[in-house]
């Protein structure tokens, strides 16, 4: 299968302000800005943003001897205290952090510190232990939760620890289908370097071209290709971390009874333990041949039941996504077409990859079926398949037309599924209307498991005031919902800071006390990312 493989371990490879390959960004498309003023009323057109020239950050707090040192582990020019550098490490690729962006006045990293490999790493953990500096691991910079926010801590600087010069597949063990992937390695990379093996890993999520191995493993992240390959944290067999006390390397075996499983301690950690520097993961061949059918069901229920019948009696399909009835109006799933054309019902896209596809796909189509499904052809697949991530370059084209658009995402068990879901959907609306703002959501399950399935909210306002003074209490009465109604903080796109003050309902205060201690044994002084996941207080 084609990866749209290239590299992108420059940071110029990726719009400073907003998303992706800077030579996509467009205007928004007829259909859609017609679309818009009947979904939303009138919008307001924003004040232009800002150019990365006349962006203004404090100075770097970082004296000369901490760059000298840092100089002197990487390489003089490793170390980067450009304007340029520090914005683009200066948050993900949330709205909020979007929003952040677009105003002169911002905050930054110190510094941007970009090691080669592990060793470099631990020196420059050492050094920051010593200086009393946080340090926050950067990867693609595509977390969405303010898991790159630059805060400090109670320290007096902050630097970005770039990792994307550490890259490549560092061993292969094709008998067993196992590779270790350097933690910097971008998607495309690490498919392009498995392909020239005849083998492919598999890991598409829609930030596939810019996120890194290290990321998917420390946020915990779940591709499209999720029904067939399963999330991230299933692919990973191995872990090497760097952590501000001590180096730690796990997964000598497929299965072990050897104490409780620390490699999970370590998936899901958002930096705040050490720096993973290496991940082993499971590859397998290259699937040949593609099969492609979409789908169209009366409602989202019907299909929820199609849905849940594939998960618990193992159909089959590699990629299965549903979206709802608002989704599929305005075929969200199908970029090139969306506004074009208005459909009816719930739309299903499945994609079938590898061996078995004939008997896979005759599985999944009777259970379809069973549950009122017409088939709908190649069609609505074959365009969710071409424009799978090209989606996030409307977000920046929305913003810019003064349209507030931005995602959200939890799960649940089946039986609990459309409770949630109507629950989220009322707090989003209710919160848009309590600020006089209009808004359009949309809702796709792509995750399943035989007992539950994530829910993918979109949501499109017309936001008049200020979008972030908007957003943050509407985004907070979401969170309350979801922890109430049963869900979790998140399916795929991990804690970060913004939600942190959710997780404690989530996981106990004695899972707070856990996670604490264990950031307390591996980095004492809390210089990895303060204030992801836990609440600095809490590790203090
Ligand atoms: C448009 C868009 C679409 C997205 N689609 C998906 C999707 O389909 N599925 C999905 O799961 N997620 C998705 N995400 C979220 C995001 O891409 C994932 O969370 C991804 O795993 C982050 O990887 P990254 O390399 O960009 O990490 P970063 O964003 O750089 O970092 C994320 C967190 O991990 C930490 N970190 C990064 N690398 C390391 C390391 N080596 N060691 C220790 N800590 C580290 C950082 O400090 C930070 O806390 C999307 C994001 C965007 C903007």
């Amino acid at each position: 299968m084609g990866h749209d493989a290239g590299r992108v371990d420059d940071d110029s490879a990726m719009r400073w302000n907003g998303w992706g390959d800077p030579a996509k960004a467009r205007d928004l498309p007829l259909a859609v800005r017609s679309l818009l003023p009947l979904l939303l009323g009138r919008t307001r057109r924003p004040e232009h943003a800002v150019e990365i020239e006349d962006v203004r950050l404090p100075p770097s707090a970082l004296r000369d001897d901490d760059l000298d040192a840092f100089r002197r582990a990487v390489g003089r020019e490793h170390v980067d205290v450009s304007v340029e550098a520090r914005v683009r490490h200066a948050g993900g690729r949330s709205t909020p952090d979007l929003l952040r962006r677009r105003i002169a006045t911002q905050d930054a990293p110190d510094a941007v510190v970009r090691p080669a490999d592990h060793d470099e790493v631990t020196v420059c953990l050492e050094i920051a232990g010593r200086a009393g500096i946080a340090v926050i691991p950067f990867g693609g910079g595509t977390s969405v939760v303010g898991a790159l926010t630059p805060e400090r801590g109670s320290h007096r600087a902050v630097v970005s620890l770039d990792l994307r010069r550490l890259t490549g597949v560092l061993r292969l063990d094709e008998v067993s289908g196992e590779a270790v992937l350097a933690a910097g390695t971008s998607g495309p990379e690490a498919e392009s370097a498995l392909a020239a093996h005849g083998l492919e890993l598999g890991h598409f999520p829609q930030s596939f071209r810019y996120a890194t191995i290290g990321g998917f493993a420390a946020a915990r992240s779940s591709g499209q290709n999720s029904a067939g390959n399963g999330r991230f944290d299933a692919m990973v067999t191995g872990i090497r971390v760097a952590t501000p006390t001590g180096e730690i390397d796990l997964g000598r075996a497929p299965g072990s009874a050897a104490g409780p499983d620390l490699i999970r301690v370590f998936l899901g950690s958002e930096g705040i333990f050490g720096v993973i520097t290496e991940v082993r993961v499971r590859v397998h061949p290259i699937p040949h041949g593609r099969v492609l059918e979409s789908w169209s069901f009366p409602d989202f229920a019907s299909g929820v039941e199609g849905l849940r019948r594939i998960a618990q009696q193992g159909a089959g399909p590699t990629v299965i996504r549903l979206s709802d009835e608002a989704e599929t109006a305005v075929s969200l799933a199908q970029v090139g077409r969306i506004g074009k054309a208005l459909a009816k019902g719930a739309g299903i896209v499945t994609v079938y990859e590898g061996d078995g596809i004939p008997e896979r796909r005759a599985r999944t189509r009777a259970l379809l079926e069973a549950t009122g499904g017409v088939s709908a052809g190649e069609g609505a697949s074959e365009g969710w398949l071409k424009g799978r991530f090209e989606g996030p370059y409307l977000r920046d084209a929305l913003l810019d037309a003064g349209v507030f658009c931005e995602t959200l995402e939890t799960a649940t068990t089946w039986s609990n599924l459309h409770a949630l879901r109507a629950a989220v959907e009322k707090a989003l609306k209710g919160g848009f209307a309590d600020a006089g703002a209009r808004s359009y959501i949309m809702c796709h399950v792509s995750h399943i498991y035989p007992t539950g399935a994530s829910l993918y909210f979109t949501v499109l306002a017309g936001v008049r005031s200020d979008m972030l003074a908007t957003w943050e209490p509407i985004k907070a009465r979401v969170n309350d919902t979801i922890i109430a109604g049963g869900g979790t903080i998140s399916h795929h796109h991990a804690v970060g800071r913004d939600h942190a003050p959710w997780l404690e309902r989530e996981i106990g205060e004695t899972g707070i006390r856990i996670l604490a201690a264990i950031k307390r044994e591996l980095d004492p002084q809390c210089i990895m990312n303060p204030g992801a996941v836990i609440a600095v207080e809490r590790t203090s």
